[in-house]
């Protein structure tokens, strides 16, 4: 038995087990370890964990899981609480460049705490599947625009899960946001998603709003565009090119630290 010092981080109510693993000392192999501190009933509880690791060319990487255990692809909600966390340790003052699964990223602190973080560009026409719109903005989404008054009601989890499990997605698996459109344009566009890799529904997932922000603007949203998830309200700014690509896409919200911890290994 050994004690792991932890913080615990949330986004939006996207929640992270947040580890300073400077040091390196952390085994990123045992999946059963990770799902074991993200339970939420017998460890800590999150829908993610991440390490902040040092790195040669960046102030730091980003090392993100999945709550199942796994390594995950990119987080936006992560990405932005990780960015609070490396200067609440110090590592970083306001702005940042550092590495994550999909590659660098750029991030800035606001006065008021908001945090402002750099996607990868999309690149290429935006893919229209039977399922929805097809996009990976650092992780995979699909994109599905419901009719109006329908997405409170919806079953996010047993609809998310029919989908992921699927022929088309079961074996790289995807992440599903269910969408429903402002009706007077300038509300926000309302957002839930359910989550590869937590395989529920999360209250909020900041890759996931970027992909629908991007849909989005095929259907008339300019940017920023203000995106509501049950968790809270983000906003995502970009360029739009002729070709269909996106550039300077740009996530905003809230990274908040909740407590610190220790906890038996
Ligand atoms: N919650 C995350 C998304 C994680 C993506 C993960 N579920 C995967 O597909 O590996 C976010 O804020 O972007």
């Amino acid at each position: 038995m050994s004690t792991l010092s932890f913080y615990k981080y949330q986004g939006t109510g996207n929640d992270f087990v947040m580890v300073d693993d400077r040091s390196q000392q952390f085994d990123a192999s045992n999946h059963q370890l990770v799902r074991f501190l993200c339970d939420r009933r017998r460890g800590i509880g999150a829908d993610g964990l991440i390490l902040l690791r040092l790195h040669p060319q960046y102030d730091f990487e980003m090392v993100y899981f999945n709550a199942d255990g796994y390594l995950g692809s990119m987080c936006g909600n992560g990405g932005r609480c990780t960015v609070a966390f490396a200067r609440q340790v110090g590592v970083i003052e306001n702005e940042t460049k550092f590495l994550a699964a999909d590659g660098p990223h750029e991030a800035r602190i606001d006065a008021d705490g908001t945090v402002h973080l750099r996607m990868q560009d999309v690149l290429g026409q935006q893919e229209v599947e039977e399922y929805g719109v097809f996009l990976d903005t650092g992780s995979p989404h699909l994109v599905r625009f419901q009719p109006m008054s329908t997405l409170a009601e919806l079953n996010v989890y047993s609809e998310g899960r029919a989908i992921r499990y699927n022929e088309r997605f079961r074996e790289k698996g995807t992440n599903i946001n269910f969408v429903e459109a402002p009706v007077v344009p300038g509300q926000p566009w309302q957002v839930r998603t359910y989550e590869r890799g937590v395989e529920d529904e999360t209250l909020s997932c900041g890759t996931g709003v970027t992909a629908v922000a991007l849909a989005a603007s095929r259907r008339g949203a300019t940017s920023p565009v203000h995106l509501r998830t049950p968790g809270g309200d983000l906003r995502v700014a970009f360029d739009a090119k002729p070709d269909g690509s996106f550039t300077n896409i740009f996530l905003s919200g809230p990274a908040t630290r909740v407590f610190d911890g220790s906890i038996e290994v």
